[in-house]
Protein backbone atom coordinates (compact mmCIF):
# COMPACT_ATOMS: atom_id res chain seq x y z
CA UNK A 1 0.00 0.00 0.00
CA UNK A 2 1.39 3.47 -0.89
CA UNK A 3 1.61 4.93 2.56
CA UNK A 4 1.10 8.35 1.27
CA UNK A 5 -2.34 7.90 0.19
CA UNK A 6 -5.06 8.15 2.91
CA UNK A 7 -6.70 5.30 4.06
CA UNK A 8 -10.41 5.00 3.75
CA UNK A 9 -12.38 2.14 6.38
CA UNK A 10 -15.48 1.17 5.18
CA UNK A 11 -18.07 -0.35 7.57
CA UNK A 12 -20.82 -1.69 6.03
CA UNK A 13 -23.85 -4.46 7.95
CA UNK A 14 -27.17 -4.69 7.39
CA UNK A 15 -29.84 -2.22 8.83
CA UNK A 16 -29.60 -1.85 13.02
CA UNK A 17 -26.80 -3.77 13.05
CA UNK A 18 -24.74 -1.13 14.89
CA UNK A 19 -22.66 0.56 12.45
CA UNK A 20 -23.00 4.02 13.80
CA UNK A 21 -23.04 3.00 17.25
CA UNK A 22 -19.45 1.09 16.36
CA UNK A 23 -18.24 4.73 14.61
CA UNK A 24 -19.09 6.78 17.78
CA UNK A 25 -16.98 4.21 19.56
CA UNK A 26 -14.38 4.24 16.83
CA UNK A 27 -14.15 8.33 16.84
CA UNK A 28 -13.89 8.29 20.86
CA UNK A 29 -11.10 6.01 20.51
CA UNK A 30 -9.28 8.18 17.68
CA UNK A 31 -6.63 9.36 19.93
CA UNK A 32 -6.59 12.65 18.11
CA UNK A 33 -6.00 11.36 14.40
CA UNK A 34 -7.73 13.40 12.61
CA UNK A 35 -11.15 11.43 10.88
CA UNK A 36 -13.21 12.32 8.03
CA UNK A 37 -16.49 10.50 8.18
CA UNK A 38 -18.97 10.12 5.50
CA UNK A 39 -22.40 8.90 6.39
CA UNK A 40 -25.00 7.41 3.54
CA UNK A 41 -28.26 6.24 5.00
CA UNK A 42 -31.52 4.60 3.11
CA UNK A 43 -34.15 7.43 4.28
CA UNK A 44 -33.82 10.91 3.87
CA UNK A 45 -33.96 12.28 7.56
CA UNK A 46 -30.30 12.19 8.32
CA UNK A 47 -30.46 10.11 12.08
CA UNK A 48 -27.04 8.75 12.08
CA UNK A 49 -25.57 12.16 11.48
CA UNK A 50 -27.76 13.74 14.00
CA UNK A 51 -27.20 11.14 16.67
CA UNK A 52 -23.52 11.56 16.62
CA UNK A 53 -23.91 15.46 16.18
CA UNK A 54 -26.14 14.60 19.18
CA UNK A 55 -24.20 12.53 21.37
CA UNK A 56 -22.33 15.14 23.13
CA UNK A 57 -19.10 13.46 22.75
CA UNK A 58 -16.12 15.52 21.82
CA UNK A 59 -14.99 13.99 18.80
CA UNK A 60 -18.20 13.38 16.97
CA UNK A 61 -17.74 17.39 15.95
CA UNK A 62 -20.49 18.19 12.62
CA UNK A 63 -17.33 19.60 11.00
CA UNK A 64 -15.73 16.20 10.07
CA UNK A 65 -19.37 14.26 9.43
CA UNK A 66 -20.86 14.26 5.93
CA UNK A 67 -23.88 13.25 4.98
CA UNK A 68 -24.88 11.43 1.97
CA UNK A 69 -28.74 11.27 2.09
CA UNK A 70 -29.45 11.48 -1.69
CA UNK A 71 -30.21 8.25 -2.10
CA UNK A 72 -28.06 4.10 -1.30
CA UNK A 73 -24.12 4.85 -1.79
CA UNK A 74 -23.80 1.62 -3.92
CA UNK A 75 -26.08 3.19 -6.43
CA UNK A 76 -25.13 7.19 -6.01
CA UNK A 77 -21.72 6.58 -5.72
CA UNK A 78 -20.92 8.84 -9.26
CA UNK A 79 -23.17 11.33 -8.30
CA UNK A 80 -22.36 11.88 -5.01
CA UNK A 81 -19.42 9.81 -3.11
CA UNK A 82 -17.10 10.57 -6.16
CA UNK A 83 -17.70 14.33 -6.01
CA UNK A 84 -17.98 14.41 -1.85
CA UNK A 85 -14.68 12.45 -1.95
CA UNK A 86 -13.11 14.88 -4.38
CA UNK A 87 -13.81 17.76 -2.00
CA UNK A 88 -12.11 15.76 0.66
CA UNK A 89 -9.27 15.40 -0.76
CA UNK A 90 -8.97 19.49 -2.37
CA UNK A 91 -9.58 20.87 1.26
CA UNK A 92 -6.67 22.23 3.46
CA UNK A 93 -8.21 20.41 6.19
CA UNK A 94 -7.25 16.85 4.98
CA UNK A 95 -7.56 13.94 6.95
CA UNK A 96 -5.31 11.09 8.26
CA UNK A 97 -8.14 8.50 7.96
CA UNK A 98 -11.64 8.63 6.23
CA UNK A 99 -14.68 6.16 7.66
CA UNK A 100 -17.33 5.45 5.48
CA UNK A 101 -20.72 4.24 7.16
CA UNK A 102 -22.72 2.72 4.06
CA UNK A 103 -26.57 2.46 4.82
CA UNK A 104 -27.86 -0.69 5.48
CA UNK A 105 -28.62 -1.64 2.33
CA UNK A 106 -25.97 -0.82 0.22
CA UNK A 107 -24.03 -3.56 -1.25
CA UNK A 108 -20.89 -2.52 -0.44
CA UNK A 109 -19.12 -3.59 -3.66
CA UNK A 110 -19.78 -0.94 -5.95
CA UNK A 111 -18.21 1.94 -3.17
CA UNK A 112 -15.40 -0.02 -2.93
CA UNK A 113 -14.65 0.06 -6.38
CA UNK A 114 -14.97 3.70 -6.60
CA UNK A 115 -11.72 3.60 -4.69
CA UNK A 116 -10.02 2.76 -8.59
CA UNK A 117 -11.57 5.80 -10.13
CA UNK A 118 -8.56 7.92 -11.58
CA UNK A 119 -9.30 11.22 -9.34
CA UNK A 120 -9.34 8.78 -6.35
CA UNK A 121 -7.37 6.12 -6.51
CA UNK A 122 -4.00 8.57 -6.72
CA UNK A 123 -4.42 9.67 -3.25
CA UNK A 124 -6.72 7.02 -1.24
CA UNK A 125 -6.89 3.44 -0.53
CA UNK A 126 -9.52 1.14 1.17
CA UNK A 127 -7.71 0.13 4.40
CA UNK A 128 -10.16 -2.11 4.70
CA UNK A 129 -14.47 -3.20 4.90
CA UNK A 130 -15.84 -3.97 8.13
CA UNK A 131 -18.64 -5.73 7.92
CA UNK A 132 -21.26 -5.39 11.19
CA UNK A 133 -23.23 -8.67 11.78
CA UNK A 134 -26.16 -7.96 14.02
CA UNK A 135 -25.48 -11.69 16.17
CA UNK A 136 -29.44 -11.81 17.58
CA UNK A 137 -31.10 -10.81 14.12
CA UNK A 138 -28.69 -13.87 12.63
CA UNK A 139 -29.66 -16.19 15.21
CA UNK A 140 -33.28 -15.52 14.85
CA UNK A 141 -32.68 -16.35 11.52
CA UNK A 142 -33.53 -13.23 9.93
CA UNK A 143 -31.12 -14.18 7.22
CA UNK A 144 -31.56 -17.53 6.68
CA UNK A 145 -32.54 -18.98 3.31
CA UNK A 146 -36.44 -18.16 2.84
CA UNK A 147 -37.45 -21.04 0.65
CA UNK A 148 -40.96 -20.15 0.86
CA UNK A 149 -40.58 -16.78 -0.25
CA UNK A 150 -37.97 -17.63 -3.26
CA UNK A 151 -40.25 -20.43 -4.55
CA UNK A 152 -43.17 -18.05 -4.55
CA UNK A 153 -41.36 -15.34 -5.88
CA UNK A 154 -40.05 -17.72 -8.34
CA UNK A 155 -43.74 -18.57 -9.72
CA UNK A 156 -44.82 -14.95 -9.97
CA UNK A 157 -41.64 -14.04 -12.09
CA UNK A 158 -39.87 -17.08 -14.07
CA UNK A 159 -37.18 -15.06 -14.62
CA UNK A 160 -36.07 -14.30 -11.04
CA UNK A 161 -33.16 -16.29 -9.54
CA UNK A 162 -32.02 -15.18 -6.30
CA UNK A 163 -32.35 -15.83 -2.83
CA UNK A 164 -34.49 -13.10 0.00
CA UNK A 165 -33.43 -9.77 -0.45
CA UNK A 166 -32.08 -10.04 2.90
CA UNK A 167 -30.66 -13.36 3.01
CA UNK A 168 -28.65 -11.57 -0.61
CA UNK A 169 -27.97 -8.47 1.47
CA UNK A 170 -26.01 -10.24 3.79
CA UNK A 171 -24.03 -12.56 2.16
CA UNK A 172 -23.06 -9.70 -0.31
CA UNK A 173 -21.80 -7.52 2.58
CA UNK A 174 -20.28 -10.63 4.09
CA UNK A 175 -18.35 -10.90 0.98
CA UNK A 176 -16.93 -8.10 1.10
CA UNK A 177 -15.74 -7.97 4.43
CA UNK A 178 -11.90 -7.50 5.40
CA UNK A 179 -13.30 -7.74 9.43
CA UNK A 180 -16.41 -9.34 10.04
CA UNK A 181 -18.00 -7.67 13.87
CA UNK A 182 -20.57 -10.00 15.47
CA UNK A 183 -21.97 -7.66 17.73
CA UNK A 184 -25.09 -7.73 19.78
CA UNK A 185 -22.98 -10.54 21.64
CA UNK A 186 -24.83 -9.61 24.44
CA UNK A 187 -28.17 -10.24 23.25
CA UNK A 188 -27.17 -14.00 22.33
CA UNK A 189 -26.01 -17.10 24.57
CA UNK A 190 -22.75 -18.74 23.79
CA UNK A 191 -24.30 -21.67 21.90
CA UNK A 192 -26.30 -19.09 19.54
CA UNK A 193 -22.89 -17.32 19.37
CA UNK A 194 -21.27 -20.20 18.01
CA UNK A 195 -23.87 -20.99 15.45
CA UNK A 196 -23.82 -17.52 14.24
CA UNK A 197 -19.68 -17.85 14.14
CA UNK A 198 -20.71 -20.80 11.68
CA UNK A 199 -23.55 -19.32 9.98
CA UNK A 200 -21.35 -16.10 9.09
CA UNK A 201 -18.00 -18.45 7.97
CA UNK A 202 -20.14 -20.04 5.75
CA UNK A 203 -21.28 -16.82 3.81
CA UNK A 204 -18.35 -16.47 2.58
CA UNK A 205 -15.32 -18.66 0.81
CA UNK A 206 -12.78 -16.60 2.34
CA UNK A 207 -11.32 -16.38 5.80
CA UNK A 208 -11.84 -13.46 7.23
CA UNK A 209 -11.22 -12.54 11.04
CA UNK A 210 -13.99 -12.56 13.03
CA UNK A 211 -14.84 -10.34 16.39
CA UNK A 212 -16.95 -10.05 19.07
CA UNK A 213 -18.52 -7.51 20.13
CA UNK A 214 -21.36 -6.22 22.62
CA UNK A 215 -23.02 -3.85 24.44
CA UNK A 216 -19.78 -3.47 26.53
CA UNK A 217 -17.13 -4.13 24.15
CA UNK A 218 -17.42 -2.13 21.52
CA UNK A 219 -14.04 -2.43 19.14
CA UNK A 220 -12.23 0.86 18.41
CA UNK A 221 -9.86 2.82 16.69
CA UNK A 222 -6.95 0.42 17.27
CA UNK A 223 -8.82 -3.09 16.02
CA UNK A 224 -10.82 -1.35 13.16
CA UNK A 225 -8.27 1.21 11.59
CA UNK A 226 -5.13 0.21 9.63
CA UNK A 227 -5.63 -3.22 8.31
CA UNK A 228 -3.63 -2.30 5.35
CA UNK A 229 -5.58 -4.30 2.79
CA UNK A 230 -5.96 -2.04 -0.20
CA UNK A 231 -9.53 -3.59 -1.23
CA UNK A 232 -10.18 -1.95 -4.41
CA UNK A 233 -6.99 -3.79 -5.73
CA UNK A 234 -9.29 -7.07 -4.46
CA UNK A 235 -12.37 -5.87 -5.71
CA UNK A 236 -12.94 -8.58 -8.36
CA UNK A 237 -12.97 -11.51 -5.94
CA UNK A 238 -15.75 -10.22 -4.20
CA UNK A 239 -18.71 -10.13 -6.34
CA UNK A 240 -21.89 -9.46 -5.12
CA UNK A 241 -25.18 -11.46 -6.23
CA UNK A 242 -26.13 -8.66 -8.37
CA UNK A 243 -22.85 -8.76 -10.41
CA UNK A 244 -22.83 -12.36 -10.67
CA UNK A 245 -26.62 -12.52 -11.95
CA UNK A 246 -26.94 -9.45 -13.99
CA UNK A 247 -23.67 -9.37 -16.11
CA UNK A 248 -26.29 -7.21 -18.33
CA UNK A 249 -25.48 -3.73 -17.04
CA UNK A 250 -29.31 -4.00 -15.69
CA UNK A 251 -28.97 -1.42 -12.51
CA UNK A 252 -28.76 -2.14 -9.39
CA UNK A 253 -32.09 -0.91 -7.10
CA UNK A 254 -33.70 -1.12 -3.79
CA UNK A 255 -36.98 -2.20 -5.33
CA UNK A 256 -37.17 -4.60 -2.58
CA UNK A 257 -37.33 -2.22 0.58
CA UNK A 258 -39.75 0.69 1.18
CA UNK A 259 -38.57 3.73 3.07
CA UNK A 260 -40.35 6.19 4.24
CA UNK A 261 -40.48 9.18 7.31
CA UNK A 262 -43.56 9.82 9.52
CA UNK A 263 -44.13 13.13 10.77
CA UNK A 264 -45.75 14.24 14.02
CA UNK A 265 -46.41 16.51 16.97
CA UNK A 266 -45.87 16.31 20.84
CA UNK A 267 -46.15 12.83 21.97
CA UNK A 268 -48.53 13.02 25.32
CA UNK A 269 -47.67 9.51 26.90
CA UNK A 270 -43.68 8.59 26.65
CA UNK A 271 -44.14 5.15 28.71
CA UNK A 272 -46.86 4.06 26.34
CA UNK A 273 -44.90 4.40 23.16
CA UNK A 274 -42.58 2.09 22.85
CA UNK A 275 -45.11 -0.74 23.03
CA UNK A 276 -47.37 0.90 20.40
CA UNK A 277 -44.72 0.89 18.47
CA UNK A 278 -43.70 -2.42 19.15
CA UNK A 279 -47.00 -3.60 18.33
CA UNK A 280 -46.40 -1.61 14.64
CA UNK A 281 -43.63 -3.21 14.07
CA UNK A 282 -44.35 -6.62 14.71
CA UNK A 283 -47.43 -6.57 12.77
CA UNK A 284 -46.12 -5.24 9.76
CA UNK A 285 -42.85 -7.05 9.88
CA UNK A 286 -40.92 -3.55 10.13
CA UNK A 287 -37.29 -3.91 9.76
CA UNK A 288 -35.73 -0.78 10.75
CA UNK A 289 -37.31 2.41 12.86
CA UNK A 290 -35.09 5.41 14.17
CA UNK A 291 -35.70 9.36 14.69
CA UNK A 292 -36.62 12.15 17.51
CA UNK A 293 -39.74 12.59 18.89
CA UNK A 294 -40.64 15.75 21.31
CA UNK A 295 -42.03 14.74 24.07
CA UNK A 296 -45.12 16.39 26.04
CA UNK A 297 -43.41 19.42 29.00
CA UNK A 298 -39.93 17.61 28.49
CA UNK A 299 -36.86 19.98 27.24
CA UNK A 300 -34.90 17.23 25.69
CA UNK A 301 -35.42 15.31 22.18
CA UNK A 302 -36.34 11.75 22.44
CA UNK A 303 -34.42 9.16 20.49
CA UNK A 304 -36.13 6.33 19.38
CA UNK A 305 -34.25 3.25 17.16
CA UNK A 306 -35.66 0.02 16.75
CA UNK A 307 -34.27 -2.89 14.96
CA UNK A 308 -37.05 -5.44 14.70
CA UNK A 309 -38.76 -5.88 17.35
CA UNK A 310 -35.98 -4.37 19.79
CA UNK A 311 -36.54 -0.91 20.63
CA UNK A 312 -34.77 1.78 22.88
CA UNK A 313 -35.40 5.37 23.96
CA UNK A 314 -33.55 7.91 25.61
CA UNK A 315 -33.27 11.40 25.44
CA UNK A 316 -29.89 12.81 23.25
CA UNK A 317 -30.14 16.78 24.30
CA UNK A 318 -32.22 19.55 24.31
CA UNK A 319 -34.11 21.30 21.60
CA UNK A 320 -32.56 24.30 20.23
CA UNK A 321 -33.68 27.33 20.03
CA UNK A 322 -36.35 27.96 17.48
CA UNK A 323 -36.12 24.46 16.32
CA UNK A 324 -39.70 23.06 15.61
CA UNK A 325 -40.88 20.03 18.44
CA UNK A 326 -41.92 17.71 15.97
CA UNK A 327 -41.54 13.90 16.01
CA UNK A 328 -39.85 12.70 13.26
CA UNK A 329 -39.70 8.79 12.57
CA UNK A 330 -38.11 6.77 9.46
CA UNK A 331 -39.49 3.88 8.63
CA UNK A 332 -37.84 0.82 6.15
CA UNK A 333 -39.36 -2.33 5.45
CA UNK A 334 -39.56 -5.01 2.87
CA UNK A 335 -41.07 -3.01 -0.71
CA UNK A 336 -44.37 -5.21 -0.28
CA UNK A 337 -45.65 -4.04 3.66
CA UNK A 338 -48.71 -2.09 3.95
CA UNK A 339 -47.32 1.56 3.80
CA UNK A 340 -50.23 2.96 4.41
CA UNK A 341 -51.42 1.47 6.83
CA UNK A 342 -48.16 1.73 8.90
CA UNK A 343 -48.49 5.20 8.36
CA UNK A 344 -51.34 5.94 9.92
CA UNK A 345 -50.52 4.36 12.60
CA UNK A 346 -47.47 4.92 13.65
CA UNK A 347 -48.94 9.37 13.24
CA UNK A 348 -51.38 7.72 15.48
CA UNK A 349 -48.61 6.99 17.53
CA UNK A 350 -46.84 10.02 17.98
CA UNK A 351 -50.01 11.84 19.33
N1 LIG B 1 -27.71 -4.81 22.83
C1 LIG B 1 -26.97 -4.19 21.92
N2 LIG B 1 -27.51 -3.19 21.20
C2 LIG B 1 -26.72 -2.57 20.28
C3 LIG B 1 -25.37 -2.94 20.06
N3 LIG B 1 -24.87 -2.15 19.06
C4 LIG B 1 -25.88 -1.33 18.69
N4 LIG B 1 -26.99 -1.57 19.42
C5 LIG B 1 -28.30 -0.90 19.33
O1 LIG B 1 -28.88 -1.22 18.07
C6 LIG B 1 -29.62 -0.10 17.57
C7 LIG B 1 -29.10 0.26 16.17
O2 LIG B 1 -27.76 0.68 16.30
P1 LIG B 1 -27.07 1.60 15.18
O3 LIG B 1 -25.65 1.76 15.60
O4 LIG B 1 -27.89 2.82 14.94
O5 LIG B 1 -27.18 0.65 13.92
P2 LIG B 1 -26.83 1.00 12.40
O6 LIG B 1 -26.25 -0.21 11.81
O7 LIG B 1 -26.03 2.25 12.31
O8 LIG B 1 -28.30 1.27 11.81
P3 LIG B 1 -28.69 1.78 10.30
O9 LIG B 1 -27.75 2.92 9.97
O10 LIG B 1 -30.11 2.23 10.44
O11 LIG B 1 -28.54 0.63 9.40
C8 LIG B 1 -29.45 1.02 18.58
O12 LIG B 1 -30.55 1.01 19.44
C9 LIG B 1 -28.18 0.61 19.33
O13 LIG B 1 -28.15 1.11 20.65
C10 LIG B 1 -24.83 -4.02 20.85
O14 LIG B 1 -23.67 -4.45 20.72
N5 LIG B 1 -25.68 -4.60 21.76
Amino acid sequence: MNSEKIPATVITGFLGAGKTTLVRNLLATANGKRIALIINEFGDLGVDGDVLAGCGDETCTEDDIVELTNGCICCTVADDFVPTMTKLLNSDRRPDHIVIETSGLALPQPLVNAFNWPEIREQVTVDGVVTVVDSAAVADGKFAHDHHAVDAQRQADENLDHESPLEELFEDQITCADMIILNKSDLVNEAQMAGVEHDVRHSTQKRVKMIRAGKDNAPGADILLGLGVGTEADIENRKSHHELHHADGHEHDHDDFESFVVEGGEVSDMTALPQKLVDIIEKHDVLRLKGFCAVKDRDMRLVVQAVGNRIDTYFDRDWNEGEARVSRLVVIGLHDFDENGVKDEVAAALT
